[in-house]
């Protein structure tokens, strides 16, 4: 099976694929009397034919090595993985080519970092990596499947750096 290392999750290099949702240098806005710093809008979320919804996932862990066999899309929404612990997850993305997905990019991401896929953006399912794998999702509420699954022919291998 094809090695996929995983790397380190940054703004820059998840651009193509999403939005990482993490606190700036210094907050937009201090409110609360001071108490709370609002960095605000961190993510972009679109919705065709629907609306946002917030549901939990409570996801089983995995471990690395991590066999890849399948990457999924939802071609009408973005999806953010929001973990309500500080532990770090896998998340591995692929660009689209003519309809399939490329070469999968794993990422792992640091305490505090949770992230949004954009719309229509191959990916690997939700992949905590230690229990418990609570996390805050945000995607689309509305009609139909809203879900394309890529089963690739050679599973690929993710190990850690
Ligand atoms: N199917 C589902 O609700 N979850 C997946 O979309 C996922 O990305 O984990
Ligand atoms: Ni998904």
């Amino acid at each position: 099976m094809m090695r996929i290392v995983t790397e380190p999750l940054s703004a820059n290099a998840f651009a193509p694929f999403g939005d990482v949702i993490e606190l700036k240098d210094s907050p937009d806005k201090l409110i609360n009397q001071g108490l709370c710093g609002r960095h605000h809008d961190l993510a972009e979320m679109d919705f065709t034919n629907g609306r946002a919804g917030i549901s939990l996932f409570n996801a089983d862990p995995r471990s690395l090595p991590y066999v890849l066999d399948l990457v999924e899309r939802h071609p009408d929404g973005s999806q953010a993985f929001i973990p309500m612990t500080p532990a770090p997850f896998l998340v591995i993305v692929a660009a689209d080519e003519a309809g399939k997905p490329g070469t999968p990019q794993a990422f792992l991401t640091a305490p505090g970092q949770a992230i949004n896929f954009h719309k229509n953006t191959w990916h690997g399912v939700l992949t905590p990596l230690s229990a418990p794998g609570l996390f805050a999702v945000v995607d689309r509420i509305g009609p139909g499947a809203n879900l394309e699954e890529f089963w690739f022919d050679t599973p690929y291998t993710v190990v850690s750096a």
